[in-house]
């Protein structure tokens, strides 16, 4: 790599930090109910009953209107605002949790088993029978629910809507128990026909195992038929327990036990287990009564502590975070710092930027701190015309040590981030491309000859990872 026009040995680590955390497998559920043309859009009145099934088709309908799943189902830090105001025991969050998570995973398969009942497009269907519905046909298809409480479907249906919509669900409803009982559940034809186009087989095998087709069709091109399917499958497997970093703590027997005396099953993570556990029970109660917080613990991935294990913070390093907000990598990193050395951390988004600050003050860790807000590129083209004005860079070349964390598409993570197959687009792929590439290019300038730029992204796309480091040493 060329820095400055001189030769360098800055070695680049490219790392799509996903695939880590083991997971469980399941499958699926689904709606219906056609809206009559010129019909009112109704929107759910919320009403008495603070059940589990109810707060999940509200936080639905938050998901529909945009809203992430993980900040609707509390994964994001506390119980969300509904969750709250229902009061839903740890069981019944965690219960919401796993419906919510559910229905939007199998989302397109559900809505075929529910085209395939009503014969009109579950978009036909006012907002809280449509996700209703979801979120029946998962209980009965994939959580095996006993039929009888499609009784309690209907009644929710006629809460949150009126009684035509109980009478239609409860059509709908019983009709796909009947199926179930004939084992005759409309399933996508098989696509083994050598006759299909590479489209067609994209489409069937993206509604059997929920997918967007684009997606789909992709993956097929690179990776054939079976190293897909399970891909696919992985994807649709819930994640078996959350990474959580311990850190300046450090995992022993004492902390493993004061975990379980609260009702936490954790294990010490296989690839960091110094400091980071992997949660398998008891995640939300821990975020529900600011545990984690209390004690500078913070919800992150183990891929993602790997990330800052590749990069290797050592105490007097002077290191760089490109794109550091909220700043999960940027806080492990300070403490590997272990109070000696400097990490500037920057990022287009100054909102976030005071979030990392605000948790590295909490942490005792600011005096390792500095936070520039800014455009890595404009930065760096600035940089290169002369001397900086303000705070932030003081030279090209002078960081040990360069994080690059890009934004990405997150096709590595669908695992964990159950809505995020929906909301991604090609588009989106080829306008991250580009931002990377530009990223990468900037942040090359700012490594010290000899120094280490680790890139890293959450996709599996060898645009987003591999193809970005063309003409750069590897190590
Ligand atoms: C994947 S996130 C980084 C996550 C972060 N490293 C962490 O561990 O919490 C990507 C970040 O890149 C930032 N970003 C996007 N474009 C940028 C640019 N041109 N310059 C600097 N930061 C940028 C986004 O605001 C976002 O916070």
């Amino acid at each position: 790599m060329q820095q400055g026009g001189q030769p360098s040995s800055t070695s680049l680590r490219l790392c799509a930090h996903q695939y880590v955390v083991a997971a469980a497998g399941r499958t699926f559920a689904g709606s219906a109910g056609p809206r009559q043309p010129g019909a009112k859009k109704r929107r759910a009145k919320v009403k008495s009953v603070p059940t589990a099934r109810r707060a999940a088709v509200e936080q639905l309908l938050r998901v529909e209107e945009g809203a992430y799943v993980a900040s609707v189902a509390g994964l994001a830090g506390g119980q969300s605002a509904s969750t709250k105001q229902h009061i839903l025991t740890d069981r019944d969050a965690r219960l919401v949790t796993e419906l919510v998570s559910g229905c939007v995973r199998w989302q397109r398969r559900l809505d075929f088993v529910i085209e395939s009942l009503t014969g009109a497009p579950v978009t036909r269907l006012d907002p809280p029978l449509r996700q209703l519905l979801r979120l029946a046909t998962y209980e009965l298809l994939e959580l095996g629910v006993p039929h009888h409480v499609i009784s309690e479907h209907v009644s929710l249906a006629k809460q949150l809507m009126h009684p035509g919509a109980g009478a239609f669900a409860n059509g709908v409803l019983r009709n796909l128990a009947r199926l179930m009982a004939e084992d005759a559940v409309p399933r996508p034809a098989h696509p083994t026909s050598a006759t299909l186009t590479l489209q067609q087989r994209a489409d069937l095998i993206g509604i059997a195992h929920s997918h967007p087709s684009w997606m789909v069709q992709r993956w097929l091109e690179r990776f054939g038929e079976q190293e897909t399917l399970d891909l696919l499958r992985w994807n649709n497997m819930r994640p078996a327990g959350h990474g959580v970093r311990v850190a300046p703590a450090v995992v022993d027997d004492a902390l493993l036990h004061r975990l379980a005396a609260e009702g936490v099953t954790a294990e010490p993570s296989r690839f960091l287990p110094r400091d980071f556990v992997v949660v398998r029970r008891g995640l939300q109660h821990l975020l529900a009564k600011g545990l984690l917080a209390a004690r500078g613990f913070q919800v992150q991935d183990e891929s993602a502590g790997l990330v800052v294990e590749l990069l290797d913070p050592q105490p007097g390093d002077v290191l760089l975070d490109c794109c550091a907000a909220p700043g999960g990598k940027a806080l492990y990193a300070l403490q590997r710092l272990a109070g000696q050395g400097l990490l500037l951390a920057m990022d287009v988004h100054a909102g976030k930027l005071r979030r990392l600050e605000t948790a590295a003050v909490e942490q005792g860790r600011a005096g390792q701190l500095e936070v520039h807000t800014a455009d890595l590129r404009d930065h760096v083209n600035a940089l290169m015309a002369g001397p900086p004005a303000g705070p932030g860079l003081q030279s090209c070349d002078a960081f040990d040590k360069v994080l690059l964390d890009v934004p990405c598409s997150g096709l590595g993570v669908l695992s964990k981030r159950a809505d995020l197959r929906w909301r991604r687009s090609p588009a989106d792929l080829a306008g991250l491309r580009l931002l990377q590439a530009e990223l990468l290019e900037a942040a090359a300038q700012l490594v010290r000859p000899g120094g280490l730029l680790v890139y890293s992204t959450c996709s599996i796309e060898p645009q987003e990872n591999e193809d970005q480091g063309i003409g750069m040493e590897p190590l």
